[in-house]
This record gives structure tokens, C-alpha cells and sequence, in this order.
């Protein structure tokens, strides 16, 4: 490839961020950061949320442009002005969240991705070279099928090939693993590994993952507060080694002992039924009860249900028939029943689902009690100091990393956004909790501080349901797990006594 006159070398890219300094006013969130990324390995870029790993990714695919610093692309300076000249290049990123269009196919959303669709597409033509393409590539993915219509994981496949398939020689992935299963992870990540060692792609994975860094990436770079904290080959290091570089002189929460007496239920679900936006079933009669001071997770591989049926206990969705009783009075998940039950929920996505972006990190932890006493006083008139205080007791409580408690909630990186909506829903009397993959995209000290928070809300007798894609999660904390698969509960053990292999059977609808 030619890029004005400097000939940029064939096969995996290297990528190199020098002095690399980004400051949004006056925050510095990359201080003189150097990465190094060599050509044709699998390098891993951990930190703290918060670290700046995203800030950096995004200086280099051209989203932010660095205050100060360069970036070498095959060993030459360049100046990316924006992603499209980043792609030029030869780089790409897949991100967190998904960017493929749900309404059209794989087939579509590969071909259209292109920067040289014909304005007439030839289909036939196109799928047979798509064919060719994915006859190469380490997975595959059903072309015909519409994107809303296949699992999350087999929608990350897709856009990791999607990369592939526009040529990308430096691949930037962000947590690409967060939505797949352990089984999918290791498949998706072992044949990116192969395509590394086959010399046709460079891979910087952003993960929290010691696992995924230790199995599969060569070198590791690690940033602290914006700052490097360490580098080196994944051989050298431990995991603690690499933890230590993260936190530095950083506390780790302590999980309190799992104590107290299971008391009556204050949670119970009678053949509940509810379905998901396309009208096809997704809760499929379930019952379930959760007593005060028991922990009970709901196990599954997602798109079984568990989101819609999250939505009904958090007043989102309809049921379509069955009851719900909270402390024994039916419940149709108003604000007034959640406040009168002291029922609190940490949903997934919370930027989306439990904050308003625009308004500040204190407004967001006041905002479920803005409008009783103390913070109002008169009906309408807000009491600022009372909840200013409040929210800053919080933000020192929950170790929320914001530059000041005006701070809109959404330029908090999305740990600090977790622990915000964690401080709000956690911080007063719980007596039941609902948490829908509470640490989805947290780093390690995030959660093991939601843990303790959570195993201290049910020791201090709170009913939880704990609905996780995790299964190390699950079985850390939970008393009872139940499996669910196509909207129904399969199967119910005793965390103590789970067998892993029982559950991935039951998980799988065997
Ligand atoms: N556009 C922005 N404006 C202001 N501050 C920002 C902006 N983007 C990021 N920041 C701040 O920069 C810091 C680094 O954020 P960044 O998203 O890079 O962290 P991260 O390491 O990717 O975290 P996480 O693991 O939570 O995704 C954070 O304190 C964040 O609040």
C-alpha cells in the first residue's frame, strides 16, 4: 500500500503511541504514555477503568487527536486525521458495543461495510466471493441470516470478520469478550491467536482479564491513572505482578464472610410470562422465590430470557400473565412499590438504563431520592447542600473516579458509571435487590468491591436475585443458582454443591 510517498511494509502492521499526552481541558487522561505493539504479535492493554486504555485506542484510530505525541504506523510517523484515514491505513477496532446494522444480513452488513460498493450490487457475484472469504477465515458465520436473529456471540464473530474482511492488518479489540461464553472466548481468541502466529494480523486487546492476557497475548502494556505502569512479555509476569502494576498501593476490597440466617421470601416470581419485542415468548412460565439474606443466581447463556425477564421486575415490560409478589403484596413494579419495598436494581448498560447522561455524577446519585426528605423541602424546592453532601460522602465511599461531583455522568469511564449507579441503588436499606450482570466491563478492584457490596447487601438480610453470564461470578457469590434456557428454569442446585459440567449442560438445553 502506497500512502503518499512512503510505501508502508506488507503482512501484520506494528503500532507504535510515542510521548503520547491527551488532556481534556484540564484533565490529563494519557500522561507521556509509550505502547509499543510489534508487528504480527498479540499484545494486551490493561488499567483500571478509568486508566485511559480507551482514550488511547481512540488517539490512535484517529477519534481523538493526541494534545502532544505520535504514532508510528510500520515504523513511520502518521498523522491520522480520523478513523476513515486510520482504516486506509490498515487499522481497525471492534468495539464494546455492536455496530452492525440488525435489520439487514451478515452478508449485507459485510459487503455494505465496504468503501467501494458499487452503487448496483451484484449479490450472486459478491456472495460467492464472501464464500471464498469465509472458506479462509478460522469461523464461520450463517451469510443469510439477519443480524437480529443470531446470538450475541456469533455477532461479535461477525464483527471481528467484518474487520478481517475490509483487510485490516492491525486489529484494536475492545473487550471483545465480555458478551461471549467461556467456551466462545477461548475459540474466538485461540483462532485470532492462530491468525497472529500466521503472520497475517497484529492483535491490541483491551481486557480485565488476567485469563485471556496469560493464555494468549505475547506482551502486555499497563497503564495506572493515565500513566504507564509497567510493560513486558506475558512470560515475565504473574498475575499478581500484573494486578500490582494496576493498583498500585490500592487497597483490594475484602468480600465479607458469607454470615446470617435465610429468612422469609420477599421475592417470588408464579408462572410468569412475558415476551420480548418481536412477540415470541421469552420468560415461559417461571416461578422462583428468593428469601431475605439468600443470594439467588439466574445462570444462562444471554438471550435466554433473562434480559426481558429483568425488564418486567424493573417495570420496563409487561408481564403477559403470572404474578409477582414482593414481601407477600402483589407487585406491578411502580416507583412507589420499588421505594415502599426498598427494592433497588442495578441494571445492565447503566449509562443507558439508569442514568441521565447530561446531567452530573451528584444529580445521578441523588436522582431516586431528589424529590424526599432531606434533600426536598417545600414540594419542589431541593435542598442542593443536603444532597451535595450526600453525593460526595458517595463518591469518596464508592471510589468513584470524576474529576468533581459536577461532572456529567457521561465522561465517567463505564466502571465509574457502574459504582455511580451502585452508590445510588446500594447506598440506603436494601430489602431486595435485583442486579443484572452488576460487573459487566469492570475491572478486577471494581469488582471485587460490587461483590463485598453485594454478599454485605444479603448479609444484611436483603433478598438478591442475581441474573449473570458469569459463572465464576455466579458461583462466587450465590446460595442457589437455577439455569435458564428458552425462557424457562431448567434446572436448581445449591451453589455448594454445583457440578460446572451439570450446569454447561443444562445452560446448553441439554
Ligand atoms: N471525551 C471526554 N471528555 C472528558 N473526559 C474524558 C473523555 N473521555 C474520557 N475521559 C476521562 O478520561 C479518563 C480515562 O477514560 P477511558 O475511557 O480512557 O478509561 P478506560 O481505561 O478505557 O476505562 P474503562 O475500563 O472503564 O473503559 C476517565 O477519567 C474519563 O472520565
Amino acid at each position: 500500500m502506497i500512502i503518499g510517498e512512503t510505501p508502508l511494509p506488507d503482512g501484520p502492521l506494528g503500532v507504535d503511541a510515542v510521548a503520547m499526552t491527551m488532556r481534556f481541558g484540564e484533565f490529563v487522561a494519557l500522561d507521556n504514555v509509550e505502547l509499543k505493539v510489534r508487528p504480527g504479535s498479540f499484545h494486551a492493554l490493561l488499567g483500571e477503568n478509568g486508566a485511559g486504555k480507551s482514550t488511547l485506542v481512540k488517539c490512535i484510530m484517529g477519534y481523538y487527536h493526541a494534545t502532544e505525541g505520535d504514532v508510528l504506523v510500520g515504523g513511520r510517523e502518521q498523522t491520522i486525521a480520523n478513523p476513515k484515514a486510520a482504516h486506509v491505513l490498515g487499522l481497525g477496532m471492534v468495539y464494546q458495543h455492536f455496530t452492525l446494522v440488525p435489520a439487514m444480513t451478515v452478508a449485507e452488513n459485510l459487503v455494505l461495510a465496504r468503501n467501494d460498493v458499487p452503487a448496483v450490487v451484484n449479490w450472486a457475484k459478491e456472495k460467492k466471493e464472501l464464500e471464498a472469504f469465509l472458506a479462509r477465515m478460522p469461523f464461520k458465520v450463517p451469510l443469510d441470516a439477519r443480524v437480529s436473529d443470531i446470538s450475541a456471540g456469533e455477532r461479535q464473530k461477525c464483527e471481528i470478520l467484518k474487520q478481517l474482511y475490509l483487510k485490516r492488518r492491525f486489529l484494536i479489540l475492545d473487550e471483545p469478550t465480555s458478551v461471549l461464553t467461556p467456551g466462545e472466548a477461548d475459540e474466538v481468541l485461540g483462532m485470532l491467536r492462530a491468525m497472529v502466529v500466521g503472520g497475517d494480523l497484529t492483535i491490541l486487546m483491551i481486557t480485565h482479564k488476567f485469563r485471556e492476557v496469560m493464555a494468549f497475548a505475547d506482551e502486555v502494556t499497563i497503564l495506572r491513572r493515565g500513566k504507564l505502569a509497567g510493560s513486558g512479555k506475558v512470560s515475565d509476569l504473574t498475575p499478581d505482578s500484573m494486578a500490582r502494576m494496576m493498583i498500585g498501593a490500592e487497597e483490594l476490597t475484602i468480600q465479607p464472610a458469607r454470615v446470617g440466617q435465610v429468612g422469609e421470601a420477599r421475592l417470588e416470581l408464579e408462572k410468569l410470562n412475558a415476551l420480548d419485542d418481536a412477540g415470541a415468548v421469552a420468560v415461559h412460565d417461571v416461578s422462583l422465590s428468593v428469601r431475605g439474606g439468600e443470594i439467588v443466581g439466574i445462570a444462562g447463556v444471554s438471550g435466554n430470557g433473562q434480559r426481558q425477564l429483568v425488564e418486567v421486575l424493573a417495570g420496563q415490560r409487561e408481564a403477559e400473565s403470572g404474578e409477582i409478589r414482593v414481601i407477600g403484596d402483589v407487585y406491578h413494579a411502580s416507583r412507589e412499590e420499588m421505594r415502599r419495598h426498598k427494592m433497588s436494581l442495578l441494571p445492565e448498560e447503566p449509562l443507558k438504563n439508569a442514568c441521565v447522561g447530561g446531567m452530573s455524577v451528584a444529580d445521578n446519585i441523588a436522582f431516586r431520592e431528589f424529590d424526599r426528605a432531606p434533600f426536598a423541602s417545600g414540594g419542589w424546592w431541593l435542598n442542593r447542600s443536603a444532597f451535595r453532601d450526600d453525593a460526595e460522602k458517595k463518591i469518596a465511599q464508592y471510589k468513584i473516579k470524576t474529576r468533581t461531583p459536577d461532572t456529567p455522568i457521561s465522561a465517567l469511564s463505564g466502571g465509574n458509571v457502574q459504582r455511580t449507579v451502585l452508590a445510588r441503588e446500594l447506598g440506603g436499606d436494601v430489602e431486595v435487590l435485583i442486579a443484572a450482570n452488576p460487573c459487566f466491563g469492570l475491572d478486577f478492584a471494581a469488582v471485587a468491591q460490587i461483590h463485598a457490596e453485594i454478599m454485605a447487601a444479603r448479609n444484611r438480610g436483603a433478598a438478591v436475585l442475581l441474573v449473570s453470564e458469569d459463572l465464576d461470578e455466579l458461583l462466587e457469590l450465590s446460595d442457589r443458582l437455577v439455569v435458564m434456557f428458552h425462557g424457562q428454569l431448567v434446572y436448581e442446585t445449591r451453589a455448594s454443591e454445583a457440578d460446572l459440567t451439570e450446569i454447561g449442560r443444562h445452560m446448553a438445553g441439554h
